[in-house]
């Protein structure tokens, strides 16, 4: 099939990388126009892995990037894959899906033949048919249902696992305002249904609220199993211990059940908000949502209390490891290790950061944290763990499991675990560990 898919982000570049990778041609419609020149030039604009090799052998072949968006008018059907951030009060702010939507119905304009607009962005119930249909319908002249169809399919991938996960999903949803729309997704996602993939047909709003829900529901559970370590703690319990055995049950899963530093990202803060808003606007209270947030807002201040028990912070040197919101990925946005970072400055701690890939994404995208009193980067693990009085893992990079040398560097060796690593044992042996 001819694609076009307008944001070149990380679901955008993912999916476009993954589609030309399948076969089909592809173009990238993006605004940033250093974006349009790196993936036209065959590399990667974001870190995932598998991303860098799917680009530069299809970049130039069956992939392109553009900022014109009368390219759409040579493909079957576009995936609108926009930001959809917050506004300050949490609620959804659609200001690009309406300048991207006003931006292809102008090109759809001069089309000919039929045209199917895939929102793959994440939208609170309604906005498919009430805010992108119509504005793309009025720029283009086309009514739905009369050379214009619409779809809603949710995107689940995670950063750090984003190529492999749209890959070989558990599931396909896709809502649409017309059965043959739904037949081309179904036919474009075949791969993935051959894979194991449930191609799962709803109406659009449905659509719309299951990946809401399915991030509601996965936050709410990491905030639970936060909640449950913080009693474990008071308790004097293993919370690991109790949650590996909880986690056995079937019906809870093992997956979701690391408590720590809480969840960030690009996504739980802003949907969990959104929904939050968007419930309230309905008429209805969300009070478990509320405590969902709360819970989470309070873990990086309670690791640092509990850092601070066992180190006096005013004039200490910290090592941060981690700094990306997940390991696998250089995403910085909502990372609780900024949060961790930001306490413990204000308690008068000396802080030195060092994560794997992230550490150049942090100064861009917040140039806050690039030139701060109190906050330095190292290049490696061991450097910054080089005479630190104390050390916080704010993500689980695999490479923190194993410490070994680092850890002597250290002036005193206490390491709070903010991530559930997977410590060696020969580290356990030389620092003072301490866990929810
Ligand atoms: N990142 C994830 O893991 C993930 C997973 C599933 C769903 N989602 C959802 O997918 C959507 C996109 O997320 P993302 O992380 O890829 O966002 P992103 O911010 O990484 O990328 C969005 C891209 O759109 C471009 N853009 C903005 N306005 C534009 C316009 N008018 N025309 C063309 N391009 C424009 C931006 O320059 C940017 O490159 C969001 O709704 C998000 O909630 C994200
Ligand atoms: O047991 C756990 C699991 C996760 N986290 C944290 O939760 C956050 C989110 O993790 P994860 O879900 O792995 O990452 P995302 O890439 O944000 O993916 C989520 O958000 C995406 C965007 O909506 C969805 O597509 C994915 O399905 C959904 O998992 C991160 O800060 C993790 O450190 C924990 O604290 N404990």
């Amino acid at each position: 099939m001819n694609v076009s898919i307008v944001g070149s982000g990380y679901v955008g570049t993912t999916i476009a990388a993954c589609l030309a990778d399948l076969g089909h041609d592809v173009t990238n419609v993006e605004i940033d126009q250093d974006v349009v020149d790196t993936i036209n030039a065959g590399e990667a604009p974001i870190h995932e892995a598998g991303l860098a090799e799917r680009i530069a052998e299809n970049a130039g072949e069956r992939l392109r990037a553009t900022t014109d968006y009368g390219a759409v008018r040579d493909s079957d059907l576009t995936f609108l894959c926009l930001p959809t951030p917050q506004h300050d009060d949490g609620s959804l702010d659609l200001t690009a899906m309406r300048a991207a939507s006003e931006s292809l119905g102008a090109a759809l304009a001069e089309k000919d033949g039929d045209h199917l607009v895939v929102v793959k962005s994440t939208v609170l119930p309604g906005t498919t048919e009430d805010v992108v249909g119509p504005i793309v319908s009025k720029a283009s002249g086309r009514p739905v249902g009369e050379g214009l169809e619409l779809a809603m399919n949710p995107e689940f991938l995670r950063m750090g696992t984003a190529v492999e996960d749209f890959l070989e999903p558990e599931k396909v949803v896709v809502g649409a305002t017309d059965s043959a729309a739904a037949d081309t997704l179904r036919e474009l996602y075949a791969p993935m249904r051959e894979r194991g993939a449930d191609f799962v047909e709803t109406g659009v709003r449905e659509a719309e609220l299951i990946k809401y829900a399915n991030n509601a529901f996965l936050a709410s559970k990491v905030s639970l199993v936060n909640e449950l370590g913080n009693v474990a703690k008071a308790y004097g319990v293993d919370a690991y211990e109790v949650l590996d055995a909880v986690g056995l049950d079937n019906r809870i899963s093992e997956q979701f059940m690391r408590s720590g530093l809480g969840w960030g990202g690009s996504c739980f803060p802003k949907d969990v908000n959104a929904l939050r808003a968007g419930a309230r606007e309905q008429g209805y209270d969300p009070e478990l949502l509320d405590a969902v947030v709360r819970v989470n807002d309070g873990q990086p201040r309670r690791l640092v209390d509990l850092l601070s028990n066992h180190v006096d912070l005013e004039g200490a040197r910290i090592a941060v490891l981690g700094l990306s919101f997940k390991p696998g990925t250089d995403d910085v946005r909502k990372s609780r290790a900024l949060e961790v970072i930001d306490s413990l400055l204000e308690r008068g701690a000396t802080v030195v950061g060092y994560d794997p890939v992230a550490t150049e994404n942090l100064q861009s995208t917040y140039p806050a944290y690039a030139d701060r009193d109190g906050l330095e980067y190292a290049a490696s693990a061991a450097e910054a763990l080089e005479g630190a009085d104390g050390a916080v893992v704010a993500t689980d990079w695999p490479e923190f499991d194993d410490l070994t040398g680092a850890l002597e560097r250290m002036t005193t060796r206490v390491l709070v675990d903010g991530r559930r690593i997977d410590v060696s044992e020969a580290d356990l042996e030389v620092y003072e560990g301490l866990t929810w």
